[in-house]
C-alpha cells in the first residue's frame, strides 16, 4: 500500500491510520477554521476540510496522495467544536449529557488519479454523565483538542445508550470508507 500524507496535526487521526495499518507521514495542512462563518454543521465540516486541502496544496504537490479531514459535534442544533478552556469544555459536555449527539466527520483524499470526498455522521444517544466522573474528566485535560471535548472511546464510552455509525467517524476519520481507495 502506498504511503500517504495525513494532512492533519491530529493525534487521534494518526492513531486511527496506524490501527488500520495505513502507511503515512503527517504534515499540518495549516488552515484556520476560525475564518469560516458557517452555522450549518455539515456545510462547516465540508468547507473546513476543503480549506485544509486547498491550504495543503498551496504548499505541497501530489507526489504523495494526501488526506485531510474535519470533525464537529452537534447537539440541540449547535456546533460543538474544540473547547477553548475548561469552563467551555464543561458547557460543551453538559450539552451532550443525556442527549442525542451527532458527530460529523468529512474527509477528502486526493491523489494524481482520484479524489474521494466523504461526509459521514455517527449518532449517539448518551445517558446523563455522572457529575463526579465529568469533574474528574475535566481535570484530566484529555478533553483538549477534541471536537465537542468528547472521547467516544474514553470518557463518553460508558454513557453510550445507542449508537448508529462508525466509531472511527466519531473519532475524526472514517478509515473503513477510505481503505478501498488506497489501492487506486
Ligand atoms: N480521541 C478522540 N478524538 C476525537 C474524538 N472526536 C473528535 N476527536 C478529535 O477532535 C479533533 C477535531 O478537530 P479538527 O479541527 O477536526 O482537527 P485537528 O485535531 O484540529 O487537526 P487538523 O486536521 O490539523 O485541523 C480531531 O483531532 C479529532 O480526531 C473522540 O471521540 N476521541
Amino acid at each position: 500500500m502506498q504511503t500517504i500524507v495525513l494532512g492533519s496535526s491530529s493525534i487521534t487521526r494518526a492513531e486511527l491510520l496506524n490501527k488500520f495499518e495505513v502507511p503515512f507521514i503527517q504534515r499540518d495542512a495549516g488552515f484556520d477554521e476560525e475564518s469560516l462563518r458557517i452555522s450549518d454543521p455539515a456545510h462547516f465540516v465540508y468547507h473546513a476540510t476543503k480549506g485544509k486541502m486547498q491550504s495543503y496544496l498551496e504548499k505541497y504537490d501530489l507526489e504523495m496522495p494526501v488526506l485531510c479531514a474535519d470533525t464537529v459535534v452537534t447537539a440541540n442544533g449547535q456546533i460543538l467544536r474544540k473547547a477553548k478552556d475548561r469552563a467551555d469544555a464543561k458547557r460543551i459536555l453538559e450539552a451532550q449529557s443525556g442527549n442525542t449527539v451527532s458527530i460529523l466527520s468529512c474527509m477528502i483524499y486526493k491523489s494524481k488519479t482520484i479524489e474521494l470526498i466523504d461526509l459521514s455522521t455517527t449518532d449517539y444517544l448518551f445517558l446523563p454523565f455522572d457529575t463526579k466522573a465529568l469533574h474528574d474528566y475535566l481535570q484530566s485535560d484529555e478533553w483538549q483538542g477534541k471536537a465537542g471535548a468528547c472521547m467516544v472511546e474514553g470518557f463518553c464510552k460508558s454513557y453510550i445508550k445507542e449508537v448508529v455509525g462508525l466509531e472511527s467517524t466519531a473519532m475524526g476519520l472514517s478509515v473503513e470508507k477510505l481503505l478501498p481507495f488506497l489501492t487506486f
